[in-house]
């Protein structure tokens, strides 16, 4: 978080505090094999609702597919790596300098595939919008909301893209 905020030219222990003791999730995701894997997703196209996701390709099948210039690109798992990928609170914090990632799981014909996704998200009271030191000389790009109303909104969406970006861009 400190090296984002170094990056975004703001001020790292602020971007760090909103994070510390923030929301922590964890989603295991099984993938049977399917014989009609090319008709099916695993997990339709979405992008993180998160500040930052830490996902373990388990097994090593590949599976996991991010969207570059409008076309599907597979991401092959290293062994015992992280991936690390931008959710859409990070891209609104960001004033949109960094872009969450859209993504989705495909299945594989033959063999089960297992993930681990590592969601942290800002703390419970925090609200979600540019960083003030970024609009001082850029306007805000996103609407402001708070952590709440940020969750409830994704909540009641189905996984859909880039959604929560899309809603709530002025
Ligand atoms: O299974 C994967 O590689 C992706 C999982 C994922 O995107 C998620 O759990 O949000
Ligand atoms: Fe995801």
């Amino acid at each position: 978080m400190k090296l984002m905020a170094n990056n975004l030219g703001t001020d790292p222990e602020m971007l760090a505090s909103v994070f510390e003791d923030g929301i922590q999730g964890i989603r295991m995701n099984y993938y049977p094999p399917c014989a009609e894997a090319s008709k099916v997703y695993g997990l339709a196209p979405h992008s993180d609702a998160t500040g930052l996701t830490l996902l373990l390709q388990v097994n090593e099948v590949e599976g996991l597919q991010i969207k570059r210039n409008e076309k599907w690109v597979p991401v092959k798992p290293i062994p015992a790596s992280f991936i690390i990928n931008i959710g859409d609170m990070m891209e609104i914090m960001s004033n949109g300098e960094y872009k969450s990632i859209e993504h989705r799981a495909v299945v594989n014909p033959e063999k089960e595939r297992l993930s681990i996704a590592a969601f942290h998200n800002p703390k419970r009271c925090s609200q979600i919008g540019p960083l003030p030191d970024l609009t001082k000389t850029n306007k805000a790009l996103y609407k402001t909301v708070s952590f709440q109303e940020f969750m409830k909104l994704k909540m009641s969406s189905k996984l859909d893209g880039k959604f929560m970006v899309k809603k709530l861009k002025l």
